[in-house]
């Protein structure tokens, strides 16, 4: 059974249609880049599958199971990392917030952070606050913070687009290892052509003002670069190149 399931679903906005019926579905462990031009509806859709936006039409289900609303299955980064972490709140005490909100008991937190901390390389920095550390740093408490939660998927909305270039994709690097070794899945938006084909598995391209004719789901594109990828092979790989230039014109760049 898919972990996630779009069916046919319809959203309006300000009485505007955003998402014109879109179906697709997601089996756990995949990778799920999703792209488009600024204001397609890619936000709207990660959180149409976090339960926080209802469909106007048609359903979104989770492991088969209509979903209402929000849930602790479901995990959320966002781009901006200076505000979903707490200033007054170490690294630790970000962290403990999802453990916390889970109902963990306190004598169970300690070694759940400990554990998260190492994954992502922070050991060493668990009792500094936010603006002791740098961007990708920060990046990394909230994903830490996702990954103390144990979701189902993780939805990732535009996670690297404050970051410099070079932060960007060792982030990009440490992310396909954490997914890899832990099997998440996960749902990721991006602005950027080449990092939603470097990590994903299949990319869900969307355009802007949907038509009967030309509906908001432009294409799904298999990506099948092997793994490991790296920077620098992977992006030369002809299996990169030609999703690439597919892409290129589903968004519009002929
Ligand atoms: N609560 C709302 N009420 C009315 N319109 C909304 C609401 N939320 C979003 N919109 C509109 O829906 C459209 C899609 O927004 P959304 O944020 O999903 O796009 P996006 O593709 O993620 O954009 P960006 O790439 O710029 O972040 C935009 O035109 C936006 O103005």
């Amino acid at each position: 059974m898919p972990i996630l399931s779009f069916n046919d679903v319809t959203i309006h906005l300000g009485g505007r249609e955003i998402l014109s019926p879109t179906r697709f579905e997601v089996e756990k462990g995949e990778f799920i880049s999703i792209i488009g031009p600024s204001g397609c509806g890619k936000t709207t859709l990660l959180r149409a599958a976090a339960g926080f936006v209802t469909p106007s039409g048609g359903s979104v289900s989770r492991q088969g199971k209509v979903i209402t609303g929000p849930s602790r299955e479901v995990a959320f980064v966002f781009q901006d990392y200076g505000r979903a972490l707490l200033p007054w709140r170490t690294v630790e005490g970000n962290i403990s917030l999802a453990l916390e909100a889970a109902g963990v008991p306190a004598g169970q937190r300690a070694a759940r952070i400990s554990k998260v901390l190492e994954t992502v390389g922070l050991a060493a920095h668990a009792g500094k606050f936010p603006t002791q550390l740098s961007g990708g740093m920060q990046q990394r408490v909230q994903i830490a913070r996702c990954l103390a939660q144990e979701p189902e998927l993780l939805m990732m909305d535009e996670p690297f687009g404050a970051l410099d270039a070079m932060t960007r994709e060792s982030l990009q690097d440490e992310l396909l290892r954490l997914v890899r070794e832990q099997g998440l899945t996960v749902l990721f938006v991006t602005h950027d052509l080449e990092e939603a084909i470097y990590l994903g598995d299949r990319v869900i391209a969307l355009r802007s003002n949907p038509t009967p004719q030309q509906p908001s789901l432009a294409a799904v594109i298999d990506v099948t670069i092997p793994h490991p990828r790296d920077q620098l092979s992977t992006k030369e790989h002809p299996d990169f190149l030609r999703p690439r230039r597919d892409l290129y014109h589903y968004l519009g760049h002929d």
